[in-house]
């Protein structure tokens, strides 16, 4: 598929390269007791060298408490390495990263912080109920633990021992280790990855009712209609920086529509395209052609006046062109406010 990325996505500031901040201002915006995370120019490289691996590049971030914040992007865009730097199993190599305030290893160690991850963790020949009462015994403080299995809907799993749980039952059994501690600030890592479509509704059920007890829910997701479904705030990473940061409504309303239509000629979609300024817009689908466009009106009349086309139909973009378009190369960078 061949669509044009739009050039700028509504109410986008421009890239961060061209607009400095104030002398000593902030680039996240000033911490206050409000702020969940707090994230400023924070690099994380491994390797060195020619080799070296930009993970993590200059993000500047800021989520304040109660917020459900969606982390997008494409594979190796940097959402677990970043994760990574909020839980303190890795630190940053330059910017800081405070986390309710603190620094991100001592608000884990306080139980400030759960965390669902993608892996590892579990001892397979435990009970979820022994696990879950092992992992207790080494908290300061801790809710019951048939409140935390009831709360992750894992409850009538906790006799089973863990072997023999489901994929999508052993995240259950990581969501409720997860909220053993109460914690204000819940990292979820692709937590429905392995999950059916009735597991996962499931689970984003259960984790709005832990969002609507006021914690501050952060996911890493490579689904938009996951993210659109139960985040109200994206943020978009590619090749490690944060490209686009906004309420989800305004990041999923790219204003890009497709004009599908039976190409009648005289030229070729493409020369018409050209002629247009989309160079880039056109697709061609099982016998009929596609473009791309912010201004579908203009485009659909040129194509009727000339004659170049019949049978328009005119559709939104689908979330994943959307998610094609914000993370494709030429796609603008930007803060929606
Ligand atoms: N320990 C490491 N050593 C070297 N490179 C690493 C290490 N961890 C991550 N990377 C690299 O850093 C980049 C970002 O990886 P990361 O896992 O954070 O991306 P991601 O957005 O979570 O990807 P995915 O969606 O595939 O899980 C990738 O290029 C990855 O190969």
């Amino acid at each position: 598929m061949n669509t044009t990325a739009p050039s700028t996505v509504p109410g986008t500031v421009p890239p961060s390269g061209q607009r400095s901040p104030a002398a000593g201002a902030d680039p996240a915006g000033p911490e206050t007791a409000a702020t969940a995370l707090h994230a400023t120019g924070v690099h994380r490289q491994f390797g060195s060298g020619a080799g070296a691996v930009r993970a993590v590049n200059g993000v500047d971030l800021q989520i304040q408490r109660g917020e459900i914040v969606a982390l997008l992007g494409p594979n190796g865009a940097g959402k677990t390495t970043f994760l990574d730097l909020v839980l303190g199993f890795t630190a940053p190599t330059s910017g800081s990263l405070t986390v309710l305030g603190m620094p991100p290893k001592q608000a884990v160690l306080e139980g400030r912080v759960g965390a669902v991850l993608q892996t590892g963790g579990l001892l397979s020949d435990l009970t979820v109920k022994e696990t879950m009462s092992m992992v207790a015994a080494c908290q300061p403080r801790h809710i019951p633990v048939e409140t935390a299995l009831e709360r992750a809907g894992a409850a009538q799993i906790a006799g089973r021992k863990v072997r023999k749980c489901s994929g999508g039952e052993q995240q259950r059994l990581r969501f409720a280790l997860a909220l053993l501690t109460e914690p204000d600030l819940l990292l979820l890592d692709e937590p429905t990855a392995g999950m059916d479509v009735r597991a996962r509704k499931e689970f984003w059920e259960t984790m709005q009712a832990e969002a609507e007890r006021g914690r501050t829910v952060v996911f890493a997701t490579h689904f938009l209609q996951e993210a659109s479904d139960f985040a109200d705030r994206i943020v978009l990473m590619r090749a490690g920086r944060k490209v686009v940061d906004g309420p989800v409504d305004e990041v999923i309303d790219t204003g890009h529509r497709t004009v599908s239509c039976v190409w009648d000629g005289p030229g070729t979609p493409e020369e018409a395209a050209v002629k247009l300024g989309l160079p880039d817009a056109v697709a061609h689908q099982n016998g009929r052609v596609r473009f791309t466009a912010q201004d579908t009106d203009r485009l659909a009349g040129f194509l009727l006046s000339t004659g170049l086309a019949h049978d328009l139909t005119i559709a939104a973009a689908s979330l994943d062109e959307v998610f094609l378009d914000l993370t494709s190369d030429d796609a603008t960078e930007g803060t929606l406010t």
